[in-house]
């Protein structure tokens, strides 16, 4: 069975980006939306994608940008990837798609059975999706708030597109949010850092060796 992919989101150093690398991570997020402590300018990320492996996956994301913005993101650097964490629509998914014509992976909240149609909405149009925790409704930041949702509620779910688990996550419960879900990769922001921003590569190194370790998932009995 193929291995877990792991995306380690709010890369902002080459420190940070030392450490994905040699944790063998598959994603790396760059995030430019101005109110995150994962910020980074258009310069920083630019400098990181151009250091780089060849193979590592470098993810741009936004918040509900406009087009401005995302032209300059785009414009000046190599990305493979954008990721949208905020409300667009699915009409605005396949509005940037077409655009940039780079992949597109949306960001869908959820806490309750009720947001599970909105993964299918966006499966529709996005290249893949993230299920990640849904924010509180006073948060600052729509991502990267280290809560976690009920794991059961997406547990062996197929969808139309590859996804990818996020919310919450941590050295210490990903492999057990692997095993329930069958969620084959995964996303983290808070769970590997010191402090709101300050990655931690001991914690990037456990974090991504429970992650490659668990590869087997609930078997489907059909
Ligand atoms: O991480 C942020 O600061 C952030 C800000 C605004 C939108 C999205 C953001 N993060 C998106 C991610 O992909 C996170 O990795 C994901 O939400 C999980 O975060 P965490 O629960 O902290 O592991």
């Amino acid at each position: 069975m193929a291995e877990i992919r792991v995306k380690v989101c709010g890369i902002r150093t080459d420190a940070d980006l030392a450490a994905v690398v040699a944790a063998k991570a598959a994603y790396i997020g760059l995030n430019f939306f101005p109110k995150s402590p994962r910020f980074v300018t258009l310069e920083e990320a630019r400098l990181l994608t151009h250091a780089a492996p060849e193979g590592l996956c470098k993810i741009g994301l936004v918040v509900d940008a406009d087009d401005a913005t995302l032209d300059a993101i785009v414009e000046a650097m190599p990305l493979d990837m954008l990721q949208l964490h905020g409300k667009e629509s699915p009409d605005r998914v396949a509005e940037v798609k077409a655009r940039y014509g780079l992949p597109v992976m949306k960001a869908v909240g959820v806490a309750d059975e009720g947001d599970l149609a909105a993964v299918f909405d966006y499966s529709l149009v996005a290249d893949q999706i993230l299920v990640d925790a849904k924010a509180p409704k006073d948060a600052v930041l729509p991502g990267g708030n280290g809560l976690a949702f009920d794991w059961r509620l997406v547990a062996q779910r197929r969808w139309l597109k590859p996804w990818m688990l996020a919310g919450g996550l941590t050295p210490a419960n990903v492999a057990e949010a692997i095993r329930l879900t069958n969620a084959r990769q995964i996303d983290v922001a808070s769970g590997v850092e010191s402090a709101p921003g300050q990655k931690d590569a001991a914690k990037i190194a456990a974090f991504t060796k429970a992650a490659h370790m668990e590869k087997g998932g609930v078997p489907i009995l059909r």
